[in-house]
């Protein structure tokens, strides 16, 4: 992979850009208002080496792009008369250098001009710092990504497979017999897919059975190669995403009559991080299983994969063996990774609820003859340019949540901003049909009162449960029966704000005892917000601050195998107390009852959107109660985000 500047050559002093005076206001002003780094500047400086005042701006907002996720920058998609999207109150501010104008480039200048420039430049091309792909402008390494990613998602699918397809489908038919009240089978489908092809993705919302169908499916490919079992491993992104699935997995198996003992147990039921799996070299970013000593696995299934950032799956990938099979497992709606790229919704593009995925003729022949005794269920409509369209199964079909059920309703009403729906959710709940989801929208009577007592409320029960000596998992079992979440960090209705009152509330009531000049204290749940591979602790997993059996004060993890981790305050590396969480850090996480703030409308038009409030709610077992101003839940219904990305592309015919 080519390599771009290194951060310290960046410090060097750069030469001032001479440019004209309009842009250096402009810069100035984007500096001072923090729009922009002073090392993006410097950056940008050293790539357009100071030739073109166009491609040290177009380098800018690269690395503006590349700050929110994007993988690159989509050129056609900039407003070149307004790149840095100023507003008109940035003109009529009375403080600072006002710019007087709000972009650095010539009136017409478009996409085709920016293109014509990067084209011919020094600095972009083959191991180059930047590259271009398809109209759009990548830093290199993450071009690399996507290409690698893309090259051998492509040949796994289209590695031929030497399965004996008569026994596959009586296998179908044993674990999904026909059912007089499903039409379609999607679950079978997706088996189908997932034991046809080398790589292959299993999609849907919460409850449909994504879990179930890939138990199912180990059943039948270890039935299938039952002359030589397959080494099959299980990863999630988080550990509290891998314990859920090793709860998943075994609660799947243990419902699953058809199968003898034997079979059982060549499923596995343990998952591990995928950082664990890859087997982290300390102080760096790589991993001890790379192309030149891949893993010993012939299936690999990762769960939560909308989790997955581009450079991780990128890692993962190349870090499989030549014969390995892929399955990834996830909900394409949820907020997408941390971290750069949106690998899972890339590959999902185009899925509707309630339409059949866009399959060749040929794959529905194949899968109407696998599943469905050559019956036409599956249709080929819409001729699909994606070279993995065949490989994408999309389970629609909720199975926990049923008719009586809000939560899965009003996951519906967000994800598909279906505002009919929602006003059913309301009415429904209002008389007391769906008696799992409390809607308060009493955003003026100042509600934080009572969502602060309601969570304290909630809260005393593993509090009383560590007064009372249970055991670390007893105690953290009922800590995740509840949780708080909140949109944002900031502000009265933010997670800073809410974890102190919260606190208070606590102290107040006698549940735990906080002292001015020590920062820990019996009963604080901590979230870590750092990765020590060390220590081996992880940014999201959880911790209670309990005393071990000679009294001293420790922080009491559970990992994914369910085994107590104990360590001392002082060792543990950052991380914050955790009464209440952001949406962001939940995903992968469930919770009992699930309490979810918004703020209010002022604050609400940064950062709010569907896949936000849709990964919140789904987050919810049993119950789901939202805070919020009816108008913010609307905003984030209308506002769907996406993320700049070539992968899609990449995988076009
Ligand atoms: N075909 C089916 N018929 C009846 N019940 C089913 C079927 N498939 C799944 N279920 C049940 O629905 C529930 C949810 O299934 P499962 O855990 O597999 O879904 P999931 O998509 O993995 O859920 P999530 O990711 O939201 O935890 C389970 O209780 C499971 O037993």
């Amino acid at each position: 992979m080519s390599d771009y500047p290194q951060q310290q050559s960046l410090f060097d002093e750069p030469s001032a850009p001479l440019y004209p005076l309009n842009t250096i206001e402009l810069l100035d002003y984007l500096l001072e208002q923090n729009r922009i780094r002073m090392v993006d500047v410097k950056l940008a400086s050293m790539l357009c080496d100071n030739q073109q005042k166009e491609v040290f701006y177009i380098v800018l907002l690269l690395c503006l792009a590349q700050q929110s996720q994007h993988s690159c920058l989509t050129l056609r998609e900039v407003d070149w008369q307004n790149p840095f999207n100023l507003r008109q109150s940035d003109f009529t501010k009375n403080e600072g250098n006002i710019p007087t104008t709000a972009s650095p480039f010539n009136e017409g200048f478009c996409a085709t001009d920016a293109l014509n420039l990067l084209a011919n430049h020094n600095s972009v091309g083959p191991s180059k710092p930047l590259q271009l792909f398809n109209e759009r402008l990548y830093f290199s390494r993450l071009a690399d990504y996507e290409n690698t990613l893309a090259t051998r998602l492509l040949a796994m699918s289209e590695r031929q497979l030497n399965i004996n397809t008569t026994l596959l489908s009586e296998l179908l038919s044993e674990y999904f017999p026909a059912n007089p009240a499903i039409d379609t089978d999607w679950q079978k489908v997706a088996c189908a897919i997932a034991a046809t092809k080398g790589f292959s993705v299993i999609t849907g919302g919460p409850g449909t059975g994504k879990t179930t169908t890939v138990t199912k499916l180990l059943a039948i490919l270890q039935s299938l190669y039952k002359t030589a079992p397959l080494s099959i491993k299980l990863v999630a992104p988080t550990g509290k995403a891998a314990a859920r699935l090793s709860e998943s997995i075994l609660g799947a198996k243990d419902k699953l009559s058809v199968i003898s003992e034997d079979l059982k147990a060549l499923i596995p039921d343990s998952a591990q991080t995928i950082h664990r799996l890859l087997g982290v070299k300390p102080f760096t970013n790589k991993f001890k299983h790379n192309s030149a000593n891949p893993l010993h696995l012939d299936v690999l299934i990762i769960d939560e994969a909308s989790m997955v950032d581009l450079s991780l799956m990128a890692k993962l990938i190349e870090a499989l063996p030549a014969h390995a099979r892929l399955i990834l497992l996830g909900d394409k709606d949820q907020l997408a990774s941390v971290d750069t790229g949106s690998v899972m919704s890339d590959l999902c593009q185009g899925l509707t609820l309630g339409k059949t995925p866009s399959y060749s003729k040929a794959r529905c022949d194949e899968l109407n003859a696998l599943c469905f005794n050559n019956t036409p269920k599956l249709v080929a409509s819409t001729h699909s340019d994606f070279k993995l369209a065949d490989c994408i199964a999309f389970l629609q079909h909720s199975y926990r949540f049923d008719a009586q059920s809000g939560i899965g309703q009003l996951a519906l009403a967000v994800n598909t901003n279906n505002s009919g729906v929602l006003k059913f959710v309301e009415q429904e709940s209002i008389e007391g049909r769906f008696n799992d989801v409390i809607l308060d929208y009493d955003f003026v009577a100042k509600p934080i009162e009572k969502l602060v007592k309601n969570a304290a409320t909630h809260y005393a029960h593993y509090l009383n449960l560590i007064t009372q000596g249970a055991s670390v998992a007893q105690v953290h079992e009922a800590f995740t029966q509840y949780q708080l979440l909140a949109a944002v960090r900031e502000g009265d209705y933010g997670v800073n704000s809410l974890n102190s009152r919260i606190e208070r509330a606590l102290g107040q009531q006698g549940l735990i005892s906080v002292s001015p000049n020590q920062r820990h204290y019996i009963g604080m749940p901590i979230m870590v917000s750092q990765n020590d591979y060390q220590l081996k602790l992880f940014n999201g997993d959880i911790g209670i601050l309990m005393l071990d059996a000679s009294g001293q004060l420790k922080a009491l993890f559970i990992d994914e195998q369910g085994n107590e981790r104990a360590f001392s305050p002082a060792r543990l590396p950052a991380h914050d107390k955790v009464y209440v969480m952001t949406i962001h850090k939940s995903q992968g996480s469930e919770f009992s009852y699930t309490a979810m703030v918004l703020p209010p409308l002022k604050q609400a038009s940064m950062g709010i959107n569907r896949q936000l409030v849709y990964t919140g709610i789904t987050r919810a077992k049993n119950t789901f109660e939202l805070v919020a101003d009816k108008k913010v839940l609307q905003l984030a219904m209308n506002k769907s985000v996406s993320r700049a990305s070539g992968l899609y592309e990449r995988l076009k015919h």
